[in-house]
């Protein structure tokens, strides 16, 4: 059981490294201004942010995905590795619902934790960029939006986070498990390690594709406020002020650049994931095909 959570703190660790300066990217592309533009795309925010504000500037906000995404996924893999145990048989189905048990799980912290991501990323920027700097670090966001909020203000954007978490976290380990069997990684191939990278990187597009509308609103309400004004009364105002003022193309806002980040986050994520849990599990002598539980008996966890 342990064994899960260490993997999956590892293996988020190698994800936020990898793919916090797409996630900068998104988020700027996703809030900026209609009106008044700062990007033209997503290229162009890339260097803008490193002409602007160095390459550091790309990795803005990083200390609370470090810390959250880090612990976030000890418990995706967690609980997805016990709730598959107590389903007791390895379906497709139930890939799906531990899945999105995890992922409705980790919004407890993922919420928090992205609202305080998401306004360093835009502070001093845009519209934003007049305020004076209204937060040290992430922690500090936090803070000072629980002193002024309360409980309510540092889950501000909760509901949207769920839509998107739960299922997009049951395609997330539905497809790594099919991809896995398809393209047979064992332990004793000699292109495991391609493929699981492979596996893991289609995986993550396939999750954030899913539900990437909720992704757009939860960004737009968690961001609301920042300026001081609120534009957004809650979700179904922001979704159809988003769409009256920019149509359907709204919810494609930032889509390249996760696009960009998730391949090679989840990659790094499962990979490491996987790797670690079959060295660790051969560290103990593997474990007897009938003492094998379910999640034991996947490649995703070998
Ligand atoms: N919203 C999602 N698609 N969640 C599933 C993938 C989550 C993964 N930790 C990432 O940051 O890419």
């Amino acid at each position: 059981m342990a064994l899960d959570f260490a993997a999956g703190c590892l293996g988020g660790a190698a994800g936020v490294l990898v793919g916090h300066p797409f996630d900068t990217v998104k988020v700027r592309l996703q809030v900026q201004s209609v009106d008044k533009p700062l990007y033209r795309g997503t290229f162009h925010c890339f260097q803008s942010i490193v002409r602007q504000e160095s390459v550091l500037g790309l990795f803005k906000g990083i200390g609370s995905p470090m810390m959250g995404l880090t612990f976030i996924n000890a418990i995706v893999f967690g609980v997805q590795g016990n709730v598959m145990r107590r389903l007791g048989k390895d379906t497709p189905q139930n890939q799906f619902l531990a899945g999105s048990a995890a992922g409705a799980i980790q919004c407890v912290v993922c919420c928090p934790m992205e609202l305080a991501k998401t306004r360093m990323q835009l502070q001093g920027t845009g519209e934003y960029k007049s305020k004076k700097r209204l937060y040290k670090n992430s922690l500090d966001c936090l803070v000072r939006i629980y002193q002024k909020e309360g409980v309510r203000g540092i889950n501000r954007g909760m509901l949207t986070t769920l839509m998107r978490e739960t299922p997009a976290f049951g395609i997330y380990f539905l497809t790594y498990d099919y991809l896995t069997r398809s393209l047979g990684c064992d332990p004793d191939d000699s292109y495991m390690i391609p493929k699981l990278l492979f596996a893991g990187g289609m995986s993550g597009i396939a999750s954030w594709l899913s539900t990437y509308p909720a992704d757009v609103i939860k960004s737009r309400l968690q961001a609301d406020g920042v300026g001081g004004v609120n534009q957004y009364k809650g979700i179904m105002d922001c979704v159809q002020q988003s769409l009256a003022k920019e149509g359907w193309r709204v919810f494609t806002r930032g889509l390249t650049s996760t696009l960009l980040r998730a391949f090679p986050v989840n990659a790094a994520t499962f990979a490491t994931v996987t790797l670690f849990l079959m060295y660790m599990r051969a560290e103990e002598g593997g474990v007897k095909e009938c003492e094998a539980s379910p999640t034991m008996q996947q490649p995703s966890s070998l």
